[in-house]
């Protein structure tokens, strides 16, 4: 086999991702209680077309063929989120054992079939019966996140090696809280800002219990971080732009990683709070040290002021060549990104938890799932994270969304991020092409 031209360090961490609510369905078996994401895809108008996750990809049930199927793909690692309804029910108090028992064989199967288990304890599926009690919005809910951080790790931590504490803080604060585009589809700025520091908390509060629970592994979380960047040198543009970037990125990488909320936030959030919820050791907690950071990458905004807004508002100038969602592709965001979370964030280890391409596809005449733009996506992403790692970042891992197709929260099934297709009728998992394109990448640890 030829050397590839884009060569990765022995050992570099080839996965695939997945989250619990969008593949596993048994959504009411076992014992697994509700979550925000159960009753907001029941919610008429939430989701497209009204999908829910109550089947899914019925991973809970297939879970070893897929296993079987990612040992097919020669991945290292895999990432998966327990969904924290089926290990404790209503979220605090009794255990359920058949939850765990569940994520019990699901390590075992993974390490049978010598891939390594990437655990994230929170991809968005909030039990109910927390969200009843006010959910993110209440500081308690923090404590409740700790206490079920130290149930897993107590029955996993002596398999798994990589703990994510939570998915995309800012999706589940702000998607959920502010835009109502998620679960719990609240729209109101104060709460989406004080869910944030209490998700953060939580966050701290899980690493202190992992800690505590003697972890061996090594801890971190996911943040989803966007290149920003203005429309125009105008000086209003490039507010805006700093505004977004806030918001978006420096609201999480400063508490993390400098114990302190950005400089500008107090003002920026000034309408809405005044940060009253935060106490005394907080932020302390929240940077609490990490072994390694992951990184989700799906957009590079150009950013300009809003006229409706001056003062706190940004406009989002639409891509030039829009995907199916909307976006534009950038790979040079994400070496942009590992650039600068390694040179003015950490030193820690870097993980590419996500990146991926919705795309709408389809199986031609021949049988082919012919997703060219998305093997040139990862292609074009891979060869960014190769940059950054070339200029020295400890980039020690790349995780293509999604490992297979799967509930795409508020686009239901309607959009395909997988590199296997599903096709729910019948469950039957395909190989895109893309698939075995990234097979190839990781046996060559590296592209042509
Ligand atoms: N959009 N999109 C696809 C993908 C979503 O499916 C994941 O669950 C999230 O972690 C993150 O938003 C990214």
């Amino acid at each position: 086999m030829p050397e590839p031209s884009v060569r990765f360090p022995d050992g570099f961490l080839w996965g695939a991702a997945t989250a619990a609510y969008q593949i596993e369905g048994a959504v009411a078996e076992d014992g697994r209680g509700s979550s925000i994401w159960d009753t907001f895809s029941h919610t008429p108008g939430a989701v497209l077309r009204g999908d829910t996750g109550d089947i899914a990809c019925d991973h809970y049930h297939r879970w070893r063929e897929d296993l079987d199927l990612l040992r097919d793909l020669g991945v290292g690692a895999y990432r998966f989120s327990v969904a924290w309804p089926r290990v404790i029910p209503a979220g605090t108090g009794p255990v359920n054992p058949a939850g765990l028992d569940f994520y019990d064989r699901l390590v075992d199967g993974l390490l049978e079939r010598g891939i390594t288990p990437m655990l994230t304890l929170y991809h968005w599926d909030l039990p109910q019966a927390l969200q009843d009690t006010g959910g993110w919005a209440n500081r308690d809910t923090a404590e409740h996140f700790a206490d079920y951080a130290s149930v897993v790790h107590g029955r996993l931590g002596d398999r798994v090696p990589y703990w994510l504490t939570l998915n995309e803080p800012y999706c589940s604060a702000v998607v959920g809280h502010l835009e109502g585009r998620h679960a719990p589809g609240v729209r109101d700025e104060r709460v989406a800002v004080t869910a944030v520091h209490h998700l953060l908390l939580a966050h701290g509060k899980a690493v202190a219990a992992l800690r505590a629970g003697g972890a061996t592994g090594q801890v971190g979380i996911t943040c989803n971080l966007t290149s920003v960047h203005p429309a125009s040198d105008d000086p209003a543009d490039v507010a805006a732009a700093r505004r977004l970037d806030l918001h978006e990125n420096r609201m999480y990488l400063d508490p993390l990683f400098r114990a302190a909320y950005p400089e500008d936030a107090a003002a920026h959030y000034a309408p809405v709070t005044d940060f009253g919820f935060v106490r005394d050791g907080d932020l302390q907690l929240i940077a609490a040290p990490l072994d390694f950071f992951g990184v989700n990458y799906y957009e590079r905004h150009h950013v300009a002021a809003d006229p409706a807004d001056p003062v706190r508002g940004w406009r989002r100038v639409p891509p030039e060549h829009p995907t199916v969602t909307d976006i534009g592709i950038h790979p040079e965001g994400l070496a942009e990104i590992l650039d600068r979370v390694a040179k003015e964030y950490t030193p820690l280890p870097l993980v590419v938890t996500e990146t991926g391409l919705a795309l709408h596809d389809y199986a031609g005449p021949d049988g082919e799932i012919a997703d060219d733009e998305r093997i040139a996506f990862f292609d074009g992403h891979i060869r960014a994270a190769h940059d950054a790692l070339t200029r020295g970042v400890p980039l020690i891992g790349f995780f293509p969304w999604s490992f297979m197709d799967n509930f795409e929260w508020a686009s239901g099934y309607g959009v395909r991020y997988g590199i296997y297709y599903v096709d729910y009728p019948t469950q039957r998992r395909t190989p895109k092409r893309s698939a075995r394109w990234y097979a190839g990448v990781i046996r060559a640890n590296g592209l042509e």
